[in-house]
């Protein structure tokens, strides 16, 4: 989500809670889908993503419709995901549209994308230009079996992380 402001996280250590799970998917599959979304981010800077069950940096949710901040989703479709920039509270959280069918193959809606793609605005990313890149803004299906950051991706998390 395009917040106000571009800020950054100031330690590289940061840690996140997944509060609830879609039912569309094992819980196992989707915590291993989440670590592997936080590790596209991971291998090209100096952060870390530790998952905790207390309060965390980045809180991870799944909801429909209104959820407690002043973004309500809007059912199936349409908006799939959003995330806040760095910073406290809402800073950082990246919720998932519950009415979304969340798969971890290209029916539907790829899960291990989107959180991805979230996570880099939870990181202070805004979208890219460029075609093919993770942070364009529209979602095209990428396998994530072969999937590879572009080098925008990586050039511009490096200058905010490197
Ligand atoms: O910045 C925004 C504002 C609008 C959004 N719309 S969305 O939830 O339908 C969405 C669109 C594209 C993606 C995406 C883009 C590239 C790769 C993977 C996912 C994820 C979510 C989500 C988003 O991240
Ligand atoms: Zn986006």
């Amino acid at each position: 989500e395009q917040r106000a402001g571009s800020q950054i996280w100031t330690k590289k250590g940061l840690t996140y809670r997944i509060n609830n799970f879609t039912p569309d998917l094992p819980q196992s599959k989707v915590v291993q889908i989440i670590q592997r979304a936080f590790k596209v981010w991971s291998d090209v800077t100096p952060l870390t993503f530790t998952r905790v069950s207390g309060t965390a940096d980045i809180e991870i949710l799944f909801a429909s419709r209104a959820h407690g901040d002043n973004s309500p989703f809007d059912g199936r479709g349409g908006t799939l995901a959003h995330a806040y920039f760095p910073g406290s509270g809402l800073g950082g959280d990246a919720h998932f549209d519950e009415s979304e069918k969340w798969s971890e193959k290209n029916q539907e809606v790829n899960l291990f994308l989107v959180a991805a793609h979230e996570f880099g605005h939870s990181l202070g990313l805004a979208h890219s230009g460029v075609r093919g890149a993770l942070m364009y803004p529209n979602y095209s299906y990428m396998n994530p079996a072969t999937f590879r950051l572009s080098a925008d991706d990586r050039q511009r998390i490096q200058r905010l992380y490197g």
